[in-house]
């Protein structure tokens, strides 16, 4: 038998699911744009600096939130990662 609410609650889930790949396809798409212009400006791939300053941030965020602060660390620093990997590519291939 159909589990009408379970089938909403996924809904919901899926929309927001769909939302997070939109915002994160934006924010590849901008950062790209700093990996190209750190590359042609000889600036380095990371910067340590900013990243604490948007790590404690988001920390502070999540909490008043309810969202567990160590988790939405890990997520930025698992998508940070990412984009110093391509901003390394980006500076390599030019
Ligand atoms: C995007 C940048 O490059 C790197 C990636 C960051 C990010 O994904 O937010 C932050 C700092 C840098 O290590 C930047 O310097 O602003």
């Amino acid at each position: 038998m159909a589990d009408e609410i379970l089938n909403r609650y996924r809904e919901s889930i899926d929309n927001i699911d769909a939302a997070l790949i939109f915002m994160l396809a934006e924010r590849f798409k901008i950062t790209k744009a700093v990996g190209e212009h750190k590359a042609a400006t000889g600036l380095p791939p990371a910067d340590p600096g900013r990243e604490q300053i948007q790590i404690d941030r988001l920390r502070a965020l999540a909490k008043s939130a309810n969202l567990d602060p160590d988790f939405s660390e890990k997520f930025l620093r698992f998508v940070i990662d990412e984009v110093i990997h391509h901003h390394r590519r980006a500076g390599a291939d030019g």
